[in-house]
């Protein structure tokens, strides 16, 4: 290629909320191909993005510029990726929200589901929820917002091996099939393959669930067990993703792709993953407000595991892996009693969900 097409395939602005981890991950890999304007809340992260071409200490590439004006990001991007917690994703999106438009095109990488409940109820206060009440990503977008092309990135997508250039791939899930498409040209490369998928709710419930069992195959590391017991915790663990992803409107087709089986192999076997972290220390002894208060990074799996506690109170399923993780994490049930827990719980049949 030639330099004056390599200049001009790169005059696209593409705009990331978020300069954690993975939005960082994402900015730099689509930097290759377009200049990127990077969001962040505090002024001295975009200082430092500006300046050192680094946010929070992690290289970025100097195709990358960072803003904290919703609007200047809204304004110069068509496309943006959001690549923030669930835990902030509503309060981020409603910020956007006035400067966004139908053509915009979002898509979001976030693992994590949020709840919709009346004012003044949290979810202590309601203890079950029904499917209306949980929200994915995708759905809290088209909710606040007027974005119409929604789409979503999941996939077994560790950040640091993507910082390395280690290769790897994602699915982007979208019901357009233009927001498939964008997403592929825009983060196609050697070292990293798209997917498309157009059951967007399968993708990213995929994504959500996976970290409830890298939890447990990180507290099944920290007590020293062995492959064996990994293997039937992660085809149990898929098992259970299906039933529950069918409860909550995604397809089993998505759970058994890259976004879901895929991942779930990933991250049950990375010490490098936040959720398998948190399990591992609690099987060291450590309490789960312990490991919050020293993890730097978010790990969705938590939170996560509230919510489908609440949701399975309502959707006439059984899901042993969460329900019991709910009560190590937050009732008073030892890793131990919870494993032989499982290890007696009656599934009879291999496959029951095709
Ligand atoms: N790190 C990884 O390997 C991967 C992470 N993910 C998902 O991506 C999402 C983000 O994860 P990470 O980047 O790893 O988390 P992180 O904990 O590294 O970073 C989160 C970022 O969000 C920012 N943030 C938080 N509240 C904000 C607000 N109100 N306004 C603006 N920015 C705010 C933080 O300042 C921080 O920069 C999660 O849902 C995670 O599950 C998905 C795939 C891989
Ligand atoms: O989702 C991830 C990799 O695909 C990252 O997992 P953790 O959030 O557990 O680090």
């Amino acid at each position: 290629m030639d330099m004056a097409s390599k200049n001009s395939s790169k005059q696209k602005l593409i705009g990331v909320v978020g300069a954690g981890s993975f939005g960082v991950a994402i900015a730099n890999m689509l930097a290759e191909k377009n200049e990127v304007m990077l969001y962040a809340r505090k002024e001295e992260v975009i200082e430092e993005i500006n300046q050192e071409h680094s946010a929070s200490g992690r290289p970025l590439h100097e195709s990358i510029r960072g803003t904290f004006s919703a609007e200047e990001l809204c304004q110069s991007c068509e496309v943006l990726f959001f690549m923030i917690p669930s835990s902030a994703f509503l309060e981020v999106v409603r910020k956007f929200a006035p400067y966004l438009y139908p053509y915009h095109l979002i898509i979001h990488g976030t693992k994590g589901l949020a709840i919709n409940l009346p004012e003044g109820k949290t979810l202590e206060s309601v203890q079950s929820l029904k499917r209306s009440q949980i929200l994915t990503m995708s759905e809290v977008i088209l909710q606040e917002t007027v974005a119409v092309r929604v789409g979503c990135l999941a996939g077994p997508n560790i950040s640091k091996e993507l910082s390395l250039g280690q290769p790897a791939a994602t699915v982007v899930a979208s019901r357009y099939n233009e927001v498939i498409l964008e997403g592929q040209k825009l983060l196609r490369s050697e070292r990293f393959q798209v997917y498309g998928n157009s059951d967007i709710i399968g993708v990213e419930l995929s994504g959500v669930l996976k970290n409830i069992i890298a939890i447990a195959a990180g507290a099944l590391a920290g007590l020293g067990l062995g492959e064996n017991a990994k293997g039937l915790l992660i085809s149990r663990g898929m098992v259970e993703m299906v039933h529950l992803s069918k409860a909550l409107g995604g397809s089993v087709q998505s759970v058994i792709g890259l976004a879901g089986v895929g991942d779930l192999v990933t991250t049950c076997n990375s010490v490098d993953s936040r959720n398998f972290t948190v399990g591992y220390r609690l099987a060291k002894g450590e309490t789960l407000d312990q490991i919050l208060e020293t993890m730097e990074e978010v790990a969705e799996g938590v939170n996560t595991i509230r919510v489908i506690n609440a949701f399975l109170k309502t959707a006439g399923i059984r899901a042993p892996i969460t329900e019991n993780l709910h009560r190590v994490l937050f009732e008073d049930l030892s890793i131990e009693e919870s494993l032989q827990f499982l290890m007696k719980y009656p599934f009879s049949v291999d496959v029951d969900f095709v």
